[in-house]
């Protein structure tokens, strides 16, 4: 089969009251409010920074389910008998969640929960997800209003709640999605601060990331890569020592071996990547058991945001409030850090005042200089504090020099503070 996913369309967060994200994200991260649903039983918000869509689905439990009447909502032609039919809660019709473009509202906590993809052909999908034997929670349905239609389906991963939308909107002329009522946005001046999502990471329980690995990779194609040149096939990426431990594995699905590409615009869009994090148990309970424990269950525990200036985005949601983690005060004034700091030409004042992470693509050694090629290869990082009253789901800027992975630099310093910033919510460190 060719390229099963064409692009990631939009990430959806399910939250009880939606007004304090939707203000969030319009007034701190910039984002610009372009069109909106209202239904009886829910409100619908989407969010764009370049190609960078959020939705929020507000719901009130209890009142899902409302079909508005003047939308049809049809299972195509090709989709029936060929399955058994999904289990009756589960259907669109029967619930209403399908007309949110949603697999499952029900959630204990405001959560960021679905990674919608755009498709080609979502009958050739779901047969491809069935023989897999995917837990379809919305079986292909289509949606229309005067702009034409979309078809679509919602299938659930393995990683906790998180689900996936995989959407053709090849035949519809609006804004968004069927349904959406476009607005006039603000904060236009704020356009492409952002570009496009960077990466999606899923904190996940011990020993998980192999099951998930093999889901995505047999489900949507996705092809695992790898973080760092010392990374052993079988382990991920083992960051481990001076209370961090950390193993990440890492996955895409737009293959990034069409060199050439790769560091286009164009591809850096479609080469969105999903890391997945574990929590090792030598090192005492960390962030991803923290996550695991707050939010009920493994999912998404933050978005990397790609921005092509990293000081004017920092800078930006800084000034409209954003609350950055920020790294502990040694960070900018280790010798190492200092020079590559300059050898990037980066100003250090500047990075530590607004509390910017960077970190080399390798580390060379005494055997294995770099090559002045690798010496220039970095990344920028600034990581929010949790957006969610719960410590579960933040946000990051990410700005890559030629760097693809994540710097360990970086990820020991996030984690430094983080557990200080955990550390001075009292909230306490053993299960
Ligand atoms: O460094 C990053 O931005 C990553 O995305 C890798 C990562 C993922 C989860 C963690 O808890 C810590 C680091
Ligand atoms: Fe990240």
């Amino acid at each position: 089969m060719s390229q099963l996913l064409s692009r990631l369309s939009h990430i959806t967060f399910n939250v009880k009251n939606g007004l304090q994200l939707v203000s969030d994200l319009v007034n701190r991260f910039r984002f610009q409010l372009f069109a909106v649903r209202i239904t009886e039983g829910a409100r619908q918000f989407a969010f764009k920074q370049g190609s960078a869509i959020f939705v929020v689905n507000e719901t009130s439990p209890g009142e899902q389910g409302v079909l508005e009447s003047n939308w049809s909502i049809q299972r195509p032609e090709s989709c029936r008998g060929i399955h058994n039919p999904p289990r009756k809660q589960e259907t669109a019709s029967s619930t209403g969640v399908g007309l949110l473009y949603d697999g499952d509202l029900s959630a204990a906590v405001d959560t960021a929960s679905n990674v919608c993809f755009e498709v080609e052909d979502v009958d050739c999908i779901f047969r491809h997800l069935c023989s897999h034997k995917c837990r379809i929670m919305v079986p292909p349905a289509r949606l229309e209003d005067d702009e034409g239609f979309v078809t679509y389906l919602v299938v659930k991963s393995v990683v906790g709640n998180v689900c996936h939308t995989l959407v053709d909107r090849s035949k519809y002329r609006g804004e968004f999605l069927p349904g959406f009522q476009k607005i006039e946005s603000q904060n236009t001046q704020f356009d492409n601060v952002i570009t496009h999502f960077d990466h999606v990471a899923y904190a996940s329980p011990r020993l998980s990331t192999p099951g998930i690995l093999e889901w995505y990779e047999k489900c949507f194609g996705f092809k695992r890569f790898q973080l760092s040149h010392d990374e052993k096939p079988g382990e991920g990426y083992v960051i481990q020592g001076a209370g961090v431990g950390l193993r990440l594995t890492a996955m895409q699905y737009w293959k990034c071996s069409e060199v050439g590409l790769s560091f286009s615009s164009e591809a850096q869009e479609k080469d969105c990547k999903f890391v997945i994090a574990e929590s090792l148990p030598e090192q005492g309970r960390n962030q991803v058991d923290t996550f695991l424990e707050q939010h009920g269950g493994a999912g998404i525990q933050h978005v990397g945001l790609y921005t092509p200036n990293i000081i004017v985005a920092a800078q930006v949601l800084q000034d409209a409030g954003v609350q950055f983690v920020t790294p502990p005060p040694d960070y900018y004034s280790e010798v190492s850090k200092k020079m590559e700091i300059s050898e990037a030409g980066l100003d250090l004042e500047l990075l530590s005042q607004l509390g910017i992470l960077l970190d080399g693509e390798q580390k060379g050694s005494e055997t294995l200089p770099l090559t002045v090629e690798a010496r220039k290869r970095y990344l920028m990082q600034i990581f929010t504090q949790p957006i969610f009253s719960e410590e579960t789901f933040f946000l990051e800027l990410i700005q890559r020099h030629g760097a693809s992975g994540f710097g360990e630099g970086n990820i020991r310093a996030l984690w430094k503070a983080i557990q200080a910033y955990m550390d001075r919510q009292e909230k306490p460190l053993t299960l």
